[in-house]
């Protein structure tokens, strides 16, 4: 990037979605866009943010018809309008005041509060946001911005997170100071906050952070000092699967639902941060808008992970665990492994060790005893042996499927023959 005085000539990105002679003069890009631009930091799918002095709608719905892309009227009042593009989303808002300097000054944090005429290269930093960014500081604009919308709170740490960033000492005292105000934002953007965090490696410390500032306590009331050494190890467990075995490592990073973005992994992090009895965890985790999928998976691995202190099982009891975990195996065997006092990160390690076998047979899709195929069906058995249906029948296939994962038992005859005699005893 060329830098001459204040013009930044590439802050306009490559894969920018519209022709520039669709905004009026003035236009400002703020925010995010801003920021990371003046970063580098490149993005395939934009997020870009607008400035308009007056008629932003227009302007906004002027560029959908013309490039055929999607409009959301965000909130008429206000003037914002949201244009969808296959490889970005750009929002349009009239400025907030009567100036642009304004608009930036009730902004959350000097880095996010720089602007960007495109028509002209223009950068607007009435906060000194450049120098923030140059010394990877989050400063607060004001105490009262904080205030105004609490999430900002929570977004400190989240963008702390993201860009590797410090928390300036005096905007972090002025969070701890505000943070019971976060009880007043909806529950679901705090959710976003938390799950970025939980998401990333360096999300950990953050969240940490965020915590001994008060601000999680509201949502964890049960999280401890040795809760958030739990979180810690989850990472290091993470990182020892990462060197021993990334087949499994990549299963850790599966979301648990097409439609949920939470890991495996995060799934093990909130276990650690949630009441350990499951009904308050879930209370818990209710009230942080959670799905269900994410409940269930969370209160599962906290219930059947003290099944894994002993290693050592018959395959009749490996059988019944793997069908109680189904596929939140992987969180539940790092909360087992967060468990037994791991001792380091080191390739090879004892404790990792332990679970291989149970690890190997998770990720083998043949082996039986984790992933049991039917030999025979319920309707089958009940004319084989010309009985009716009842909880019996139930029993009997699950024997099949035990013998079977037992290697005791192959073909539909064996089945037979086995439930005849089970039935005889
Ligand atoms: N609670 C909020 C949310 C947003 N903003 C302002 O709106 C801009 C755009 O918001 P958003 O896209 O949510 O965040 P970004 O800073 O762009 O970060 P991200 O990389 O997550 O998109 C921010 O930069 C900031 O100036 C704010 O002041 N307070
Ligand atoms: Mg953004």
């Amino acid at each position: 990037m060329t830098i001459h005085g204040l013009i930044y000539p590439t802050l306009v990105p490559d894969n920018w979605p519209f022709g520039l002679e669709w905004l009026p003069q003035p236009a400002y890009i703020v925010g995010g866009a801003v920021r990371d631009a003046l970063l580098g930091r490149t993005r395939e799918y934009l997020d870009l943010d607008f400035i308009i002095p007056s008629g932003a709608v227009a302007v906004a719905q002027a560029i959908a018809r013309h490039y055929q892309a999607g409009f959301v009227l965000l909130d008429p009042q206000r003037q914002i309008a949201r244009v969808v593009f296959p490889q970005a989303t750009v929002d349009f808002a009239q400025q907030e005041g009567d100036s642009l300097e304004t608009d930036l000054h009730r902004r959350d944090f000097t880095i996010n509060a720089i602007a960007y005429n495109p028509h002209t290269a223009e950068i607007i930093d009435p906060l000194q946001g450049r120098t923030d960014l140059k010394q990877g500081i989050l400063r607060m604009v004001s105490a009262a911005n904080l205030k105004d919308d609490p999430l900002r709170l929570m977004r400190a740490y989240r963008q702390a997170a993201q860009l590797d960033f410090t928390i300036e000492p005096t905007t972090q005292a002025t969070i701890q100071t505000l943070a019971s105000y976060i009880t007043e934002v909806a529950a679901e953007r705090v959710r976003v906050e938390i799950n970025y965090l939980l998401a990333n490696p360096q999300g950990t410390f953050w969240l940490r952070k965020a915590a001994e500032n008060n601000l999680l306590a509201p949502f964890f009331p049960n999280a401890t000092l040795e809760s958030w050494e739990k979180l810690a190890k989850v990472e290091i467990v993470a990182a020892l699967i990462a060197q021993n075995s990334p087949h499994f490592s990549r299963e850790l990073q599966k979301s648990v639902r097409d439609t949920v973005k939470t890991t495996w992994l995060g799934i093990a992090k909130l276990a650690c941060l949630v009441h350990p009895h499951t009904e308050l965890a879930e209370i818990e985790l209710q009230k942080l808008t959670y799905s269900r999928a994410e409940i269930k998976a969370v209160t599962t691995a906290l219930q059947l992970f003290p099944q894994l202190k002993s290693a050592h099982k018959s395959v009749r009891e490996q059988y019944f665990f793997f069908q109680e975990a189904g596929n939140v195996f992987a969180a539940t065997i790092i909360l087992a492994l967060v468990d037994n006092n791991l001792v380091s990160a080191m390739p090879g390690d004892q404790s990792l060790r332990v679970y291989a076998p149970l690890i190997s047979r998770y990720l083998n899709p043949d082996d039986l005893v984790a992933h049991p195929t039917k030999i025979i069906s319920g309707d089958e058995l009940i004319i084989a042996l010309n009985i009716s249906p009842s909880p019996k029948l139930g029993e009997l296939l699950t024997e099949i499927a035990v013998a079977q994962a037992e290697g005791k038992i192959s073909t539909p005859e064996e089945a037979i023959a086995l439930a005849q005699s089970l039935l005889v005893d």
